[in-house]
């Protein structure tokens, strides 16, 4: 079966066979863990190409690849080297279904491992989970030649930045909700595989704080998974989320003889599949319907936004795939009689660059003036209520909103465990099931270093100094007067 019917949506589709190998340079892979006593980094150097066998079944795979090769700068810098086959078919596979246990292949285990970005439980996991975060060479994209100083500058920024996030922390109840959600999210995809005769454990793992991907990946490898698929919580594809969360697994996978051979397939973006699009388009459709008159309501797409120079250097294909999600929400509202009108803006941004435009504050200001009164705020890269809904919508925005002069404001809640979603997001996996291949290390190691724990401290010493020098630069200053950070 074609991929199109699959995702029973009405797109133009392809089930062409790609086939990327990017070369790339030496890419270093950061994650940092934070146990009780500190931070305790873990820097571990990757250089191996991987191949990333994914699965995507619409024209997204498209969209994505092109969007990979629109430049060759971040991801295939980043050794992303992706094997892409779309063709991907709706069957169970014996070894999977449930009455199967007791057969010859009972020894096959599906796996299904979630990833999310985490986020900090109590108060005081806020600044390490910030330098997690800013740790992340996705997240804080320095040249090469800077890179030394990554870790120091995530350390101040983190620092810094980590007043202001406890505040909206401590408005959200003290912690993120990140991690409950993302659990229920799991039990609830595991149901729906079971409901279609598909067995498999269900794991998390974040990519900035606990449980943490590698911890999950450990996980597989005690439960002795046989296949394992890979689910990126992000609807979009990013170099900052899922890229971010595919190299870590590139890191982990390249090292372990056991997962260097596990069938692995990742679904790199899901935006544009049916389910989801429709159960958005069903959320949207009833929080329009609270309101006194439900056609005089702007639908306001709020999107969690990133760097330009992601989207214009690196190739991201965030923006665009953004973009036609957006279309194909009001594509589906259209076709059920709802034209209201709509915008797309971005919120959220971090630092002294620039960021996706239009801005979410910028636009509800220009609004509100213009004379719009009605408001509903749809969160649009994130499928789990998180700060940036809780605090920054529900709280920021809507002050910032009635304030300009909307008198109707209303939020769309995030997808969570909404069953029409998740039966989709199982329909996702089983499609792609058939696409798995184990992730081939390759010979070109050739950049390759070891970690060096003396090389280790010189850079960190001379890199907080140079870091703390950089930050006294008057464009930081100045970011950090305007609460950029
Ligand atoms: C699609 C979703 C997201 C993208 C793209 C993204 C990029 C991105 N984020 C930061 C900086 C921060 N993000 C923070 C929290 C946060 N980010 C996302 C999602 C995306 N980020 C979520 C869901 C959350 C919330 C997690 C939670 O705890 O509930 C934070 C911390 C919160 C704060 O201080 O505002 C920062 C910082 C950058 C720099 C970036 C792209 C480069
Ligand atoms: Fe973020």
């Amino acid at each position: 079966m074609e991929a199109a019917s699959l995702s029973g949506s009405s797109l133009c589709y392809c089930n062409d066979r790609f086939s990327r190998s990017i070369p790339r340079g030496r890419y270093i892979a950061s994650v940092s863990r934070n146990f009780s006593e500190g931070v305790n980094d873990v820097d571990k150097p990757s250089s191996k190409p991987l191949s990333i066998s994914s699965s995507d079944s619409s024209t997204q795979n498209h969209s994505l690849l092109k969007g990979l090769n629109l430049s060759y700068g971040s991801i295939q810098k980043r050794n992303l080297n992706l094997q892409t086959n779309s063709a991907v078919g709706v069957c169970t596979f014996p070894e999977y279904v449930a009455e199967s246990h007791h057969s010859h292949s009972a020894e096959e285990k599906l796996g299904v491992l979630l990833l999310n970005l985490g986020g900090p439980e109590t108060l005081n996991d806020v600044q390490p989970f910030l330098y997690n975060l800013f740790a992340d060479p996705d997240i804080i994209r320095l040249p090469r030649l800077l890179r030394f100083l990554q870790r120091p500058l995530a350390k101040l920024i983190s620092v810094l930045r980590a007043p202001k996030s406890k505040e909206g922390y401590a408005a959200i109840g003290g912690g993120s909700p990140l991690r409950k959600i993302t659990d229920e999210q799991a039990d609830a995809l595991r149901m729906a595989l079971e409901a279609k005769n598909v067995c498999a454990n269900v794991y998390v793992g974040m990519r900035y704080w606990f449980p943490f991907t590698e911890e999950a990946i450990e996980q597989i490898k005690r439960d002795k998974i046989t296949k394992l698929v890979v689910l990126p919580l992000y609807p979009q594809f990013s170099i900052s989320t899922t890229g971010s969360s595919i190299r870590v697994l590139q890191r982990v996978f390249k090292e372990d003889a056991y997962l260097s051979r596990l069938p692995v397939s990742v679904i790199l973006s899901w935006y544009q599949r049916q389910g989801y699009i429709r159960s958005m388009a069903d959320l949207i459709e009833k929080e329009l319907g609270k309101f006194a008159k439900p056609e005089e309501v702007m639908i306001f797409f709020s999107a969690h936004g990133v760097p330009v120079s992601y989207v214009e250097d690196a190739g991201d294909p965030y923006k665009d795939q953004m973009e036609e999600c957006i279309y194909l929400i009001m594509q589906e509202l259209k076709a059920r009689g709802i034209g209201n009108d709509h915008t797309l803006a971005y919120q959220s941004r971090v630092g002294p660059v620039q960021w996706l435009k239009p801005y979410t504050d910028e636009v509800l200001v220009e609004i509100g003036q213009k004379g719009v009164k009605s408001l509903l705020a749809v969160p649009v890269s994130f499928v789990s209520e998180h700060i940036e809904t809780l605090e920054e919508i529900d709280m920021e925005y809507k002050h910032l909103a009635l304030e300009s002069g909307i008198e109707n404001w209303g939020r769309v809640p995030a997808l969570g465990c909404n069953s029409l979603f998740i039966t989709d997001l199982a329909d996702a996996v089983v499609e792609a099931l058939p696409s798995a291949k184990a992730m081939a290390t390759s010979t070109d190691d050739a950049e390759e270093t070891e970690f060096d724990p003396l090389s280790y401290v010189v850079k960190m010493f001379f890199g907080s100094i140079l870091a703390f020098i950089l930050l006294l630069t008057p464009r930081l200053v100045l970011a950090f007067r305007n609460g950029f950070f």
